[in-house]
């Protein structure tokens, strides 16, 4: 897990490192960008890295496989772990490069130690008020809670100017979005498009568990959900539209679907608040939102994709 030594990328493994980091930019009067994922990087992160590049002088990604957003049962073992690859990635960048890399052990974000049990998890974590029971919140109660804490910490780290998340995980900029406003922190949240394939299916790191016929398959997600905002955008001139027709369009694309899958949830929520809406407003919008497990192949596995469609 090391860069050539001719790169010009610093890999961060302390905080004080990234704290030292952090201080020669803020004397240097440059702006910073941070970039948070989990690695298995892919090009929806590289959107992300981009606009970070755009628009900050210096920018830090994070690639941290978070324990407390994953439930004990979920996926924290099998998890995509890619670390030279995300390396070599990061360090292939046209033009501007990525100035840091941040990559911490556990011990590192959690000095308190951490289990993966909610009820046992001693030390700071971050409760988070208000969507949190609401969808992801519902299916993954640890979820919220585990991604507004360990996002403090990042942002308590590293200070930047802008944080970057991508609308795939729109719940989850959602919390952010509340959290840097509630908690009265000084950074701008940004939120970039969800890049896909080109037959459609969102960019995710957890598309590696899926075969190319399997991914194929799942891009009928996309197209339920295009579907559905096809509709809106033809009946919105001007008008409310009732969510449920919205989601009327939506189902028979995925029950025409031709295997099998597992859908958690199918709704359409307030941009910002979450909470479920009756109608959809434009002006407003709406932000209409699934997760579907699908199966892999040959086996009785699921895998849990997510996606989502913004209505204006
Ligand atoms: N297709 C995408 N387009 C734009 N941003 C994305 C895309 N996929 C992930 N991101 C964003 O990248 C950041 C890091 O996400 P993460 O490392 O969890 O990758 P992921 O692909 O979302 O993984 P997972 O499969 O676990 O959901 C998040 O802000 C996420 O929203
Ligand atoms: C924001 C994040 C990096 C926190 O672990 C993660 O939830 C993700 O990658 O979306
Ligand atoms: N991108 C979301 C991270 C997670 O599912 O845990």
């Amino acid at each position: 897990m090391t860069l050539p030594s001719s790169s010009p990328i610093r890999v961060l493994r302390t905080i004080q490192q990234v704290r030292q980091w952090r201080l020669s930019c803020l004397l240097n009067r440059e702006s910073v960008g941070l970039v948070p994922t989990m690695g298995a990087l892919h090009a929806g992160h590289c959107s992300l890295v981009s606009q970070s590049l755009k628009e900050n002088d210096r920018t830090v990604v994070s690639i941290f496989v978070n324990p407390s957003q994953f439930a004990p049962h979920e996926d924290l073992e099998a998890y995509p772990r890619t670390l030279d690859t995300d390396m070599e990635t990061l360090s292939n960048f046209k033009g501007k490069q990525v100035d840091a890399i941040f990559v911490p052990k556990i011990s590192e974000m959690y000095p308190s130690g951490i289990t993966l049990d909610v009820n046992k998890q001693k030390g700071a974590f971050v409760s988070v008020l208000g969507c949190s029971e609401q969808l992801e919140g519902a299916q993954r109660p640890q979820f919220f809670r585990g991604v507004a804490t360990i996002v403090t910490k990042l942002l308590n780290v590293v200070t930047p100017d802008q944080i970057y998340f991508g609308q795939k995980d729109a719940q989850q900029y959602v919390v952010i979005k509340n959290l840097v406003k509630d908690l009265l922190i000084n950074t701008n949240v940004r939120v970039m498009p969800t890049s896909r394939e080109s037959y459609g299916l969102a960019l995710s790191s957890r598309n590696a568990y899926l075969s190319d016929p399997a991914k194929k398959r799942a891009a009928v997600i996309y197209e339920a959900l295009h579907t559905g905002e096809e509709y809106y955008n033809k009946h919105s001139q001007g008008n409310q539209v009732k969510s449920s027709e919205i989601i009327e369009r939506i189902m028979p694309i995925f029950n025409e679907a031709d295997f099998e899958f597992e859908m958690e949830y199918l709704a359409v929520s307030h941009p910002e608040s979450l909470e479920n809406l009756e109608y959809v407003e434009p002006g407003v919008g709406a932000i209409v939102s699934t997760a579907i497990r699908v199966p892999k192949e040959n086996s009785d596995e699921k895998i849990r994709l997510l996606d989502n469609i913004l209505l204006k």
